[in-house]
């Protein structure tokens, strides 16, 4: 169970920017919420603020009624996939999955059942001992999510994740990351500036402009 609630929650930027405006956003448990909006609405800065990247100027952010501003990112067990994958270019794509199991120190038996399970899942088994700068843009994409999924976390942010990638690979990949959404129902937030994207992928949309929502409600 886990639900996400912001409490009109705004965000100055030092140097006046208002970049969020009294947000007041909810998430359901097991919910794919798209957010969707124009460049510099603050779609950004409402996932950097629910993963602890970056603190509300004012207002507060809840997950399951509790108050977690204040609450490191590291404590939050948040997963953030990002438009560029941060994939770490010196290691293999086993490592890159296991790499946060090993942080948390997860036994390594029990690491390598999880990434070949994950790897399985997102069909990348047979790049597992490959580095990223040998694989496609959907195949680095696909680690990137591996990487998110393979720690089962509370909540999944995307910012834009399928930008980089090509018109036709593009719709594949939103088809999979619906279907992973349907499996395993990770409460997540999704940001894009795509409107069409937005409607085939969320269960509910939210419209943010100028640092407000502006609508919520389901696609269609
Ligand atoms: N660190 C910062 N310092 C000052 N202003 C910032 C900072 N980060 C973001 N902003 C400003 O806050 C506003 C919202 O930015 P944000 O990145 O959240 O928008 P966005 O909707 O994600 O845009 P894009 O789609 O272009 O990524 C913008 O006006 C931006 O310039």
């Amino acid at each position: 169970m886990t639900s996400i609630r912001l409490d009109y929650v705004t965000k100055v930027f030092p140097g006046g920017a208002v970049a969020l405006d009294g947000v007041d956003l909810s998430v359901r448990d097991g919910e794919l919420l798209v957010l969707v909006g124009p460049s510099g609405c603050g779609k950004s800065t409402v996932l950097r603020i629910i993963a602890g990247l970056e603190d509300a100027t004012s207002g507060s952010v809840q997950v399951d009624g509790v108050e977690i501003d204040g609450v490191p990112p590291k404590m939050r067990d948040v997963a953030m996939v990002f438009q560029n994958y941060a994939l770490y270019p010196h290691m293999t794509v086993a490592d890159n999955l296991g790499f946060a199991l090993r942080l948390r120190h997860v036994a390594a038996a029990e690491r390598t059942a999880r990434v070949d399970e994950t790897a399985h899942m997102l069909e990348i088994r047979e790049l597992l001992e490959r580095k990223p700068k040998a694989l496609s843009g959907g195949q680095r994409q696909r680690v990137a999510m591996g990487r998110a999924l393979v720690r089962d976390p509370r909540i999944l942010l995307m910012d834009e994740p399928l930008s980089n990638l090509d018109a036709k690979l593009r719709v594949a990949m939103r088809a999979e990351l619906r279907r992973l959404h349907e499996r395993f129902h990770t409460t997540t937030v999704y940001v894009t500036h795509d409107q069409v994207e937005a409607m085939t992928l969320g269960d509910r949309i939210a419209v943010l402009h100028e640092g407000r929502v502006q609508q919520v409600g389901a696609p269609g």
